[in-house]
């Protein structure tokens, strides 16, 4: 059921002694997505261990089953995937619900793009609202026709291009969803599809059409920019996918430890791909007591256990080249910020404005709720932090899982309890978050 204003769940957090054990976050949101889609679009019976079976992907997994691939879960909780083979998804029958879900709609995008039949696309209150214009425009230019009540917003329906025609297409803001809608598009169809990317962003669809078998060529150009370039139609081949740790999600229970006092905690098998890892670089330089152990690979990426103490944080500047790498932890660097000597300055912050909320936005709202000073510039954030007057304030997350994980953090550490006005939206993600975080030794109270 999609989240809206009849099903809302406040949820407080309350001051805790320190948080303390071991513990493993779901599995990384971006790489479940993809294991799915590259899954379906294989040939032969694709597992995936350690798939995030929160609400965002399973709505992936639903679509997936609405273009013909085989989908399903196992007594052992392996999830198999059965693919149709590039270019010969079937047209759904009924609309594909994303809910929550950019990464979701955006991706599926491409993929519905590339195929001559017409599928129609819908999510929840927040999807609604955000930008798909940055997905349709190259998908335009490959032949795909739109149809949607208010302009390049869900719901709407897309008409795949027939026959479709692959693009050059220079990525115009840094975004991962982007260049993988045009790179799973091009995968699609006939003829080679070039992707010119100025500003690295995650690189998962790239590492995932790897490992699945396909050819995709990379260089950098003479401006430093990445080119990819993908011939169309090659056949894929089903693959074990085993999915890490998401660090955005271990970014709570770790900024947690970081503000709350006598805490120790251990994040086990956490993904470390450095198009990842902005927050835990930023966190290091305000001083965070946080080691990487047993740091190894795992099905081609670097993952680690984090070992994060209570610490005395100081203010940084984030530099804006670091957000792309960093992007879904702002939210919660803020309330590191907060607890932090001095001001923490974020720069380079546009795309927080068409997240699941303006978290810009709604990051600052929560802080001015919560007794923290801040300037909210219109891309940049600066955080005054070490009052000791935090909390007291509800926050308003606007569907937005993160929002509400990041204030329910800062309640842990701060004076007065912080309320969310709705929890339930935290299964976008991050399904058990309360659970987890109690039993490490967080109060919470519904
Ligand atoms: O490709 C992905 O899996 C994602 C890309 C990012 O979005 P943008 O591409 O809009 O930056 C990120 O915010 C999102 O949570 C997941
Ligand atoms: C931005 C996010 O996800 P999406 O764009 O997939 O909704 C997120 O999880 O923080």
């Amino acid at each position: 059921m999609a989240h809206d204003a009849s099903n809302m769940t406040p949820l407080s957090s309350l001051r805790s002694d320190g948080l303390k054990g071991k513990l493993q976050v779901p599995g990384d949101k971006s790489i479940s997505h993809r294991s799915l889609i590259f899954g379906a679009l294989a040939k032969g019976e694709t597992v995936v261990s350690g798939l995030l079976e929160s609400e965002d992907v399973l709505n992936t997994a639903k679509a997936m089953q609405a273009f013909g691939a085989q989908v399903h879960k196992d007594d052992q909780g392996l999830w198999h995937v059965t693919g149709v083979g590039t270019g010969s998804l079937l047209e759904p029958i009924d609309v594909l619900d994303f809910g929550n879900s950019g990464t979701g709609a955006r991706l599926v995008m491409g993929l519905a793009g590339a195929h001559a039949f017409a599928s129609t696309f819908i999510g929840d209150a927040s999807l609604s609202g955000r930008p798909m214009g940055r997905v349709l425009n190259p998908l335009r230019e490959m032949g795909v026709e739109v149809l949607a009540r208010s302009k390049d917003r869900l719901p709407l329906t897309i008409k795949g291009a027939d026959p479709a025609t692959p693009i050059t297409y220079r990525v115009p803001m840094a975004s991962a969803q982007v260049k993988s809608c045009v790179l799973l598009a091009g995968l699609n169809m006939a003829g080679t599809t070039t992707l010119i990317e100025p500003v690295k962003t995650r690189d998962h669809t790239e590492k995932m059409l790897r490992g699945f078998g396909a050819e995709l060529g990379e260089e950098i150009n003479e401006a430093g920019e990445t080119v990819l370039t993908l011939e169309g139609l090659q056949e894929l081949t089903a693959q074990n996918v085993t999915v890490p740790a998401d660090p955005s999600s271990a970014a709570f229970p770790i900024v947690a430890a970081l503000i709350t006092p006598g805490s120790d905690l251990l994040v086990e098998n956490v993904l470390l791909n450095e198009t990842r890892t902005g927050l835990l670089t930023t966190l290091v330089e305000m001083g965070a007591n946080l080691t990487i152990e047993n740091e190894r690979e795992s099905g081609g990426e670097r993952i680690g256990d984090i070992h994060v103490r209570h610490s005395d944080l100081k203010g940084v500047t984030v530099p804006a080249e670091r957000a792309p790498s960093m992007i879904d932890e702002y939210p919660v660097l803020s309330v590191a910020a907060s607890f932090a000597n001095g001001e923490t300055r974020m720069e380079g912050l546009e795309e927080l404005r068409v997240k699941e909320s303006d978290r810009l936005s709604a990051v600052a709202a929560g802080l001015t709720a919560n007794n923290v000073p801040h300037i909210e510039g219109e891309d940049y954030l600066v955080v005054k932090g070490g009052s000791n007057q935090i909390g007291g304030g509800t926050v308003v997350t606007h569907l937005d899982h993160r929002i509400a994980m990041s204030f329910l953090v800062m309640g842990l550490a701060s004076q007065k309890p912080v309320e969310v006005d709705d929890g339930a939206v935290i299964n976008t993600s991050f399904p058990g978050f309360v659970d987890l975080m109690t039993g490490l030794g967080g109060r919470f109270s519904a």
